[in-house]
């Protein structure tokens, strides 16, 4: 009997650490942050007090709140050097792309790159989180051609958001759904940007080289960047009417064709989010008329459930997503960039976590190349 170890590709159902932050139950559709369901603080509580409750495991008292929102609020502004690096970036990159190099820059202002010092670990945990709105907001508008504006610390970190990108203040009915929108990805237990996050912190790299990997991770089509994909999707299909034909058509071409923003590794059912982010959308709409995505949306997710349902292909948080961003006059390739000014706080908690007892990760391979192969001098080779 061979005694290798299994191998799991993608590392599915192995546990990679214990961790308290958050709790997934993939067959009930339900997300806890420290306990309470995803649904409930999305209509309750506002990103910042969500944020504390990630990073230090219970709702802050009233005092705490204001003391951690005004840490925010001061911790916003960019240093004018990081404004000139954001300026000279090419206007035609993504926006994940400068936001990952921003992080990494933002890291070389910090006064320490050592992570053995709590309080200094705590100021940049609040750095990061209060920073990464304002870096997603200057790239946008240089590569407009606008000006960067500075941060309003009379503004909470969702409307201060929306108005570094557009230079005017949301209504209250567009601030909540932004604000809900931030709770609802702020944290998803082992996801892989996540992972990434603890196996960079598990070396004591800085917190910024931490988030910055973990934006990297975040970016791919199969993780956070499935948001850009699944509505340029729906701008594809062209309106629910062509949802059947454009999915037999793609199955046909490849059997195995993946819709975007359907499936996930843990859920088995419908992502608790993507209910909560549909229920944000039909407020939205409730004003205005249902823009014909959002018909594509819901056409698309009831002819997929009659194909995939049997095997537990659900839409996920990526699903709706999209739509409504858009629907708010948010450009497609900030959908991302938005995800992690939310998952930043997950990512914090979880580095936090990694920190208690570290160990370095370093996991097994299961070897399958040549061994002792001798090594043939260039001139002798073809
Ligand atoms: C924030 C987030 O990261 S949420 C996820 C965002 N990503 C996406 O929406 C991209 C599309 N979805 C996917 O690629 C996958 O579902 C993932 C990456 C999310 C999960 O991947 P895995 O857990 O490895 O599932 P895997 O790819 O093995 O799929 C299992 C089965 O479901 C099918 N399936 C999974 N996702 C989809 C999909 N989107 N469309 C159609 N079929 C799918 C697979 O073809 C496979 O079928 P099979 O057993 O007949 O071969
Ligand atoms: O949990 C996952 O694998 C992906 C996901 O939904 C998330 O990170 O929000």
């Amino acid at each position: 009997m061979s005694s290798e170890p299994e191998y799991r590709p993608g590392l599915e159902d192995v546990p990679a650490a214990k961790s308290a932050v958050s709790f997934i139950d993939g067959k009930r559709a339900r997300l806890e942050y420290r306990g309470i369901p995803v649904e409930v603080l999305a209509r309750e509580s506002c990103f910042e007090e969500t944020s504390w409750l990630l990073l230090k495991g219970e709702l802050p008292t009233q005092r705490q709140l204001a003391e951690f929102d005004h840490g925010l609020r001061t911790r916003r502004r960019l240093h004018f050097r990081l404004k000139d690096l954001i300026r000279c970036m090419p206007a035609d990159g993504h926006p994940m792309d400068a936001l990952q190099a921003s992080v990494s820059a933002l890291g070389m202002y910090a006064p320490t790159r050592a992570v053995n010092n709590q309080a200094a670990n705590w100021d940049a945990t609040l750095k990061l989180i209060a920073a990464l709105p304002t870096l997603v907001a200057a790239f946008s508008r240089v590569r407009r051609g606008e000006e960067i504006l500075d941060p309003r610390s009379d503004l909470d970190h969702a409307a201060n958001f929306y108005y570094m990108l557009f230079e005017k203040e949301p209504t209250t009915a567009v601030r909540k759904v932004l604000d809900a929108a931030l709770i609802t990805h702020a944290e998803h237990t082992m996801n892989a940007s996540t992972f990434t996050a603890r196996v960079t912190g598990s070396s004591l790299a800085s917190p910024y080289a931490v988030i910055a990997s973990a934006i990297g991770t975040l970016s791919g089509p199969l993780h956070g960047g499935a948001n850009e994909e699944a509505l340029a999707q729906l701008e594809q299909i062209g309106g629910p009417e062509n949802v059947k034909p454009w999915l037999d058509a793609k199955l046909a071409a490849d059997p195995k064709f993946k819709v975007m923003g359907l499936g996930h590794r843990v859920y088995k059912v419908k992502d608790p989010r993507a209910n909560v982010i549909q229920e944000l959308a039909e407020h939205v709409f409730a004003e205005t008329s249902r823009p014909k995505n959002y018909e594509t949306a819901l056409e698309l997710e009831r002819v997929c459930a009659g194909i995939y349902g049997a095997k537990g292909v659900y839409p996920n948080v990526d699903f709706y997503s999209g739509v409504v961003y858009h629907s708010l006059g948010i450009p497609t390739d900030l959908f991302t960039p938005i995800f992690a000014i939310s998952r930043v706080v997950g990512w914090l908690a979880h580095w936090t976590e990694q920190l208690v007892g570290n160990r370095i990760f370093r996991p097994e391979q299961v070897f399958v190349g040549k061994t002792d192969v001798p090594y043939v001098p260039l001139e002798k080779r073809p």
